[in-house]
């Protein structure tokens, strides 16, 4: 089947800075993607290779099979990037804007599809505002308009959120998950991870370069983030002997106890019971992606798989 982004041994250094080495991907038509990693892990050169705007050392990369440096025109025709920084063109309005994007990709009378864009991102009070004019979480509507013009079947959001309110981040994520729905490929780089838990079926991650992780999110949270916890307030405020070493930390009057196995809790009501100490406050702590990243970047000494 083909691919909507295949990438095979991409190794991308800035003199000697090691940006990727020897990247393998492929992401498949209408999978919902996330690119995680830390600062500076490379998410945004490997979109700029994508994208066709850096080039690699090495390695090729393919967009719904078009090669980026032999087949640039198709590659191109075939993404839609909305970049991280938000550049803009301030001599023109935000219909104008998409209207001349368009002419980029030599789409003539595109009005109808532009219109559509506009209403959907709830651009429509604005289409005839400057682009100077329009706050930052507006300019980034138009940035994600901009590169959905020519109804490119695969999407990279580089950090669509950052910045932006909690009103309009709900509204872009709308707007991201029904075109997900209509067959488009998305691949998302974010650092707000509950974004990616909630919305990708997949994950890489990222770090100093190199994928240090690549799964589905579900499995990646199973294997990485096995842990549970407990928290306790206890009466009176010591944790018996025999739970020390389940103790993770103690803040505030809670105590954190690491949970393997839902078993152990009940250890742990019997020790308190046994012990006499009363339980004033409990909570389980479920993990999350979070919690997998964060176990993930301190131990990535060793690729998982
Ligand atoms: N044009 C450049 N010249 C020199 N070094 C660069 C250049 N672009 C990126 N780098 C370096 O390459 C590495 C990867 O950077 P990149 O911007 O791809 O990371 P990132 O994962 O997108 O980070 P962030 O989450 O902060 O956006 C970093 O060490 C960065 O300093």
């Amino acid at each position: 089947m083909l691919s909507a982004i295949e990438i095979e041994r991409v190794c991308k250094d800035f003199g000697s800075v090691r940006a990727l080495v020897d990247i393998d991907l492929e992401i498949r038509p209408g999978e919902f993607f996330a690119l995680l990693g830390p600062n500076g892990a490379g998410k945004t050169t490997l979109i700029n290779i994508i994208a066709g705007l850096t080039l690699a050392n090495s390695g090729s990369v393919n967009v719904m099979g078009h090669n980026v440096i032999t087949q640039y025109q198709q590659a191109r025709r075939s993404l839609g990037v909305v970049p991280q920084e938000l550049v803009y063109d301030p001599f023109f309005s935000v219909r104008e804007v998409l209207l001349i994007q368009s002419g980029y990709y030599g789409i003539k009378h595109n009005a109808p599809w532009v219109d559509e864009i506009i209403e959907r991102l709830d651009l429509t009070d604005k289409a005839n505002a400057n682009m100077r004019s329009l706050s930052g979480g507006m300019k980034r509507r138009v940035l994600v308009a901009q590169a959905l013009v020519h109804k490119p079947p695969v999407i990279i959001l580089d950090e669509p959120t950052a910045g932006v309110d909690v009103e309009l981040r709900q509204t872009l994520w709308d707007f991201i998950r029904q075109l997900n729905q209509d067959g488009h490929t998305i691949v998302l780089t974010t650092h707000y991870l509950e974004e990616a838990e909630t919305m990708c079926s997949r994950v890489a991650m990222l770090k100093a370069g190199r994928i240090i992780a690549l799964d589905s999110t579900q499995n990646l949270i199973g294997k990485l983030a096995a842990v549970n916890s407990l928290r306790i307030r206890l009466s009176p405020d010591h944790l018996p002997l025999a739970l020390q070493q389940l103790k993770q930390s103690y803040f505030n009057g809670l105590y954190e106890l690491r949970i393997d196995n839902y078993a152990q809790i009940e250890f742990i009501l019997s020790v308190l019971r046994s012990e006499n100490t009363h339980i004033q406050e409990m909570y389980l702590q479920q993990p999350d992606l979070e919690d997998a990243f964060v176990n993930l970047i301190r131990n990535s000494g060793n690729k998982l798989q």
